[in-house]
Formats: structure tokens, C-alpha cells, sequence
């Protein structure tokens, strides 16, 4: 349910850490952000009671209730679950103040649309380290029969015709298959009669959980090989339950503030199958081990960091929403460590800051170079967004004396409860209102 805490875009907290503690523990890792944000939406499709068990709790979480709970459908959140009812009736028109916080606008905007005929939507938020486009998400309703017209930043987009089955293509021109634009296209073919596909679907694991939620739900889902996904549309979308997945790159946020301490933390219940295959290849050239350890994942740095030469890349690739993270504790590592930053070339907002903490880091284009081994030094830093400010933190854990850390904001876009975790393993943190 909407709180007043979804009106604040600031949040004036600033963490406070005292480097050189080694993390030792377990820890438990939450729900999804990203796969959540993806199931919210499929949510407003939903023709019965629809419970997502697992939820993280989280800012974004709250905006998307409140979203749902303005255009019509009822969402309730409780704890780590998030619930949702159908409407009496819907209002399909998504404010301009929730819609510009998040990243999933245009999905959502696409399950509306799929869901009344018709939607008016701003376009995306989320962090702005860059332009975040949405052409195939506006093509995808398009090729569905919609009319789409966009003016001053907002979409309108209604059915005027028969729904028809249709294809469309998540390919963009700059990089690869677009994750949002492929599920944006999911639900639309989701409520259309007949066999739509989707040509260069993305397989990220939101993709692939938001289709298996479709599939439990009684869409018919088709993968034939990676270049075609059908939907089989239907009528009546069951509800249920359904459980978002751990979130992977809180885990290896996790994994690399102990790493970065040099020490030893177990993961609960997320084993090293759960991590992207082109993240633990990244983290063993790097020095970290992931062992199985009691279903969850040991972590360790047995040898120390080591400088790596790797590029960011679509599933199983190297997330790039992991990349901040793994730049600071490349910052440890003797040599020299290049980066290339293929998903967003310009995600670099985190570099100044880690050079306040005496880090020799520069981006040229979309390679990231890392001169190690920097002894860091406490730094008084403000993280731009949600990635960047768990950057700061990993490095803080590592520097001598004390940082301030401000930038609270975005990360309560996206961790639940990071900063207890971390205080829970040792680290030297806390949290003061400024
Ligand atoms: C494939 C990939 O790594 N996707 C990442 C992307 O997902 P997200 O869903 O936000 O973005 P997309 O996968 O859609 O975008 C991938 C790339 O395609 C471009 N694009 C996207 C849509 C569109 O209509 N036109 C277009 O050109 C984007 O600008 C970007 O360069 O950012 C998220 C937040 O950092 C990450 O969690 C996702 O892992
Ligand atoms: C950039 C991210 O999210 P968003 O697109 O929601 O800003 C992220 O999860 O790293």
C-alpha cells in the first residue's frame, strides 16, 4: 500500500564507516529488485488474488504499489510479501511524480495497455547514469496494434482495432536484446488471442521469471532456441503464489564487501549456481572464491585480490549493475584492471568518489582502468545511484579512518537492509540523520 515514504526522493542519512574490519558471518540475501520490479508488473494482469512471496523490501517496492493502487489494482504490502487484487475498475494513467522514480514505467505502461486498451505514461526513471531509451518497448505496443504517440515526455498509447496476434523484436540498435522491452512485449502478447512472438528475446533471468510466473499463470510460453520466444495469449490470467528469486546482485554486493576485508562470509541459501556464470569466472581471475558451502555459497580471498581484464555483458555474462561494486575492490588488487562497460558505456558516476578515497581509477569511453594496489583513505563521498553508493561503501570498509557516506536514497531504491547485514558481519558502520 502506498506510504508517505514513496513522496521523498532525499534522504538526508549519511552512513558513517570505519574501515579495516574483517566481515565474517552469514547472511541472507533478499528477493529480486530487478526480477521483482518485472513481476509487479505482470501482476496487473492478473485476473484472481495474486501473492509474490519474497518481495524485497525496498523503496521501488513501494512506488510500484503505489502505481498499481492509482491506476486500480489493489497491491498490498506486507513485510515481504506483496499482494494484489484486480480492480472494479482501472485508471490507466500512470503519474508523472511515481513513473519518473522508476525503471519499469514502460513494462507496467505495456501491462496496462494490455490490460484496458489504453495508458498514458512518463517516460522511465530509475538511475539516471544515462539516457535509459525505450523505442522497443513503444514498437512492441505498436506492432500489438496500438496507436502510440508521445509528447513532453509522456506516451499515450490505445488499441483502436481487433487484437491481433503479432511479432515483434527486442533487438536495439546499440546493444543486443532489451530485458524491458522483451517482457513489456511478453505481457502485451500475454492478453492478445492467438501465438505472438518475440524475436531476439532477452534471457536475462527477469525475462525468464516473469515468463515462468505467465506460464504458471496459464499464458502459453514457447522458447525455441534464443532467437524466438512465443506467447500464447488467454482470456483469464490465473493468480496464486509465486516466489521472487534471490537477488543476485545484492549477493555479489555482499561477496565483495567481504572480499574486500579479506574475509569470510557465507551466504544462506544462495549457492554459487544462483551467481551468472560470467560473475564467478570474473571473481575467481579476481581472487575470490565461491564454494558450496550447506546450499548457500562460502566466500573467501584466500590469495588476495588480483587485477582482471573483463567487458560487462547480457546473461550469464558480467552484470553491469555489478560492475561499480567490483571496480572498488579491483582498487585492492596489484596491477593494473580494465573494465569494459558494454551495457551502459557512460556508468562511470562512481569513479570521482572512489578517487576521493585515493583510488587511481579513470574511464576512457566505455573502459574503466584501475591502477592498484591505492592505499584508501576515509573520504566524506555522496553515491549518484543505487550501484555507485555500494561502491562507496566496499570501498570505505577497505580505507583507514572513517568515511561519510551520503546517497541514502538510492540505495533504499534498491537494498532492503544492506547496512545492518554488513554491521551484523562487523563492519564498523553507522547510520546518522544529518
Ligand atoms: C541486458 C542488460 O544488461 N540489461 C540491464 C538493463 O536492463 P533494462 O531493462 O533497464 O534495460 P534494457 O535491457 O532494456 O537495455 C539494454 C540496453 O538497450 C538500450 N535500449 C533499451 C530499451 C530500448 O527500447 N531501446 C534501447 O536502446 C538501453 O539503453 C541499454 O543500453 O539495465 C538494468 C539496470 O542497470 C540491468 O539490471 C539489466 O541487466
Ligand atoms: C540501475 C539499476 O536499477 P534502475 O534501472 O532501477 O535504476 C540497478 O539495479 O543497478
Amino acid at each position: 500500500m502506498p506510504t508517505n515514504d514513496t513522496a521523498t526522493t532525499t534522504d538526508q542519512r549519511a552512513v558513517r564507516i570505519t574501515g579495516g574490519r574483517r566481515l565474517a558471518g552469514t547472511a541472507t540475501v533478499q528477493g529480486s529488485k530487478n526480477i521483482a520490479l518485472h513481476l509487479y508488473a505482470a501482476a496487473i494482469l492478473a485476473d484472481d488474488p495474486l501473492t509474490l512471496a519474497g518481495a524485497p523490501e525496498i523503496l521501488d517496492t513501494l512506488v510500484v504499489a503505489d502505481i498499481l493502487h492509482r491506476t486500480g489494482t489493489r497491491a498490498t504490502v506486507t513485510g515481504d510479501e506483496f499482494a494484489t487484487r484486480p480492480a472494479d475498475s482501472y485508471f490507466p494513467v500512470i503519474p508523472d511524480d511515481l513513473g519518473r522514480r522508476i525503471r519499469t514505467t514502460a513494462v507496467m505502461g505495456g501491462a496496462l495497455l494490455a490490460r484496458t486498451g489504453k495508458v498514458t505514461f512518463p517516460t522511465p526513471g530509475g538511475d539516471a547514469f544515462c539516457a535509459r531509451y525505450i523505442d522497443r518497448h513503444l514498437a512492441a505496443m505498436e506492432a500489438a496494434g496500438a496507436e502510440v504517440e508521445v509528447d513532453r515526455g509522456r506516451v499515450r498509447a490505445r488499441f483502436t482495432g481487433k487484437r491481433l496476434p503479432f511479432i515483434t523484436d527486442a533487438e536495439t540498435r546499440s546493444w543486443g536484446p532489451s530485458l524491458g522491452a522483451t517482457v513489456t512485449a511478453m505481457l502485451l502478447a500475454a492478453r492478445t488471442p492467438g501465438t505472438s512472438a518475440i524475436l531476439n528475446p532477452s534471457v536475462e533471468p527477469e525475462v525468464t521469471h516473469t515468463a515462468a510466473l505467465l506460464s504458471q499463470a496459464g499464458v502459453g510460453i514457447e522458447w525455441r532456441g534464443r532467437k524466438v520466444l512465443n506467447v500464447t495469449g488467454t482470456d483469464r490470467i490465473r493468480g496464486g503464489v509465486f516466489t521472487v528469486p534471490p537477488d543476485r546482485l545484492e549477493a555479489a554486493t555482499l561477496a565483495l564487501a567481504a572480499a574486500i576485508t579479506g574475509g569470510t562470509v557465507h551466504l544462506d541459501g544462495f549457492p554459487p549456481a544462483a551467481f551468472p556464470d560470467g560473475l564467478v569466472s570474473v571473481f575467481a581471475d579476481a581472487g575470490i572464491q565461491l564454494d558450496p558451502l550447506d546450499g548457500g555459497t562460502a566466500i573467501c580471498t584466500p590469495a588476495g585480490p588480483r587485477p582482471v581484464q573483463m567487458a560487462t555483458g547480457p546473461h550469464p555474462g558480467f552484470p553491469t549493475d555489478v560492475q561499480p561494486q567490483l571496480t572498488a575492490f579491483l582498487t585492492q588488487a596489484e596491477g593494473t584492471s580494465r573494465i569494459n562497460e558494454r551495457i551502459y558505456t557512460q556508468r562511470d558516476t562512481h569513479l570521482p568518489a572512489l578517487a576521493a578515497f585515493g583510488a587511481a581509477v579513470n574511464a576512457t569511453g566505455s573502459v574503466i582502468t584501475v591502477r592498484g594496489r591505492s592505499a584508501l583513505t576515509g573520504a566524506d563521498v555522496a553515491g549518484e545511484d543505487i550501484r555507485a553508493v555500494t561502491a562507496l561503501v566496499i570501498a570505505a570498509l577497505a580505507a583507514e579512518g572513517t568515511s561519510t557516506i551520503r546517497g541514502m536514497y538510492h540505495l533504499r531504491r534498491g537494498y532492503g537492509s544492506l547496512l545492518p547485514k554488513l554491521a551484523a558481519l562487523g563492519a564498523d558502520l553507522t547510520i546518522d540523520q544529518e
